[in-house]
């Protein structure tokens, strides 16, 4: 069984959870499968082969969202998207439809801001299952909010870092309890969330009015900016562009869809947004979802 980790990640808060996940689980089936006496490793008796952790699969870039994943029975993919208005990214639903499961398993996994995570979660899980994967487990984890440095600060934490160990290490005992039929004909994992899905959350002010933040883009202090280009590589949209080598990038005139990748990479602090309505919702957020600390939701 090849173990892969699969992500989306503007600020790297799923990179991360996603690649712990799979990680975790690959030592743990490793080290399991040695102590059972008599048994090979893999417990090849439960129809699963010996396990390895496969290199991540980053669609991040706009790249890498131009290939074709194809996976097959041995694979187990840990796989993850951040939250953006309480749904999987609608940017990647186009992407996500090319991909072609194969009857690999899948765990689908969510990171938010401390908000809600709503319907992403069974949205995800759902579209795995459309493309041909078996939702074996599922988790939505706690990452620092793209707009904010206060808002679930640090997070994921050691104790969410705990927390995905305990759920990697449950994640193995089904495993090996159900066997790989057992495990397809219990998917898909209950999770969270409405079905049919709800409409994407939309930001209001507190008199209930909508604050439209689609069109707003970061700007740039150029007089900051050292024009190494981390911003350039940051951008998942590909909107941020170096004209000329070494100089700061041109204004982002592409698609923009608030990662905050550019906002949060660049080592001077040069990009920052002065849209007031980017500015109180942001604001809002905080003063709402700052002082409370969500915790992991975990499906097995
Ligand atoms: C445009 C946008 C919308 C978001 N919507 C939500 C949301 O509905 N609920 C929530 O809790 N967090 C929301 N977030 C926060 C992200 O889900 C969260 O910060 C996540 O950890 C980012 O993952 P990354 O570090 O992999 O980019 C949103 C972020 C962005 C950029």
């Amino acid at each position: 069984m090849n173990i892969t980790a699969m992500y989306f990640s503007g600020t790297g808060t799923t990179k991360k959870m996603t690649a712990a996940i799979a990680d975790e689980l690959t030592e743990i089936k490793i080290s399991q499968d040695k102590t059972t006496a008599g048994e090979k490793p893999g417990s090849i008796k439960a129809g699963i082969k010996p396990w390895q952790r496969a290199e991540d699969i980053d669609f991040t870039p706009p790249a890498a969202r131009r290939e074709i994943y194809r996976f097959t029975p041995d694979d187990l993919v840990v796989f993850g998207v951040p939250v953006i208005a309480g749904r999987v990214p609608n940017v990647l639903l186009k992407f996500l439809d090319t991909l072609q499961g194969g009857g690999a398993l899948a765990v689908p996994v969510v990171l938010y801001g401390n908000r809600n995570f709503d319907d992403a979660l069974i949205e995800l899980r759902n579209i795995l299952q459309d493309r041909g994967f078996y939702a074996i487990g599922a988790a939505a984890f706690i990452g620092e909010h793209s707009f904010s440095r206060i808002l679930a600060a640090g997070r994921p934490d050691s104790s969410d870092m705990e927390l995905s160990r305990d759920f990697a290490r449950k994640l193995a005992g089904k495993i090996r309890r159900l066997g790989a039929a057992g495990l397809r004909e219990a998917a898909p994992v209950p999770v969270d969330g409405a079905d049919p899905i709800r409409p994407y959350y939309k930001p209001q002010d507190r008199n209930g009015n909508h604050i439209n933040i689609l069109k707003v883009k970061p700007k740039l202090h150029a007089e900051l900016c050292s024009g190494c280009g981390i911003c350039v590589s940051a951008c998942p949209m590909g909107s941020v562009v170096q004209e000329n080598p070494g100089q700061p990038p041109a204004p982002i005139t592409g698609i923009c869809i608030k990662c905050c990748g550019c906002v949060k990479k660049c080592p001077r602090q040069a990009f920052y947004f002065d849209d007031p309505g980017f500015i109180y919702h942001k604001e809002e957020l905080e003063d709402m979802y700052a002082g409370i600390r969500r915790e992991p939701d975990l499906y097995l």
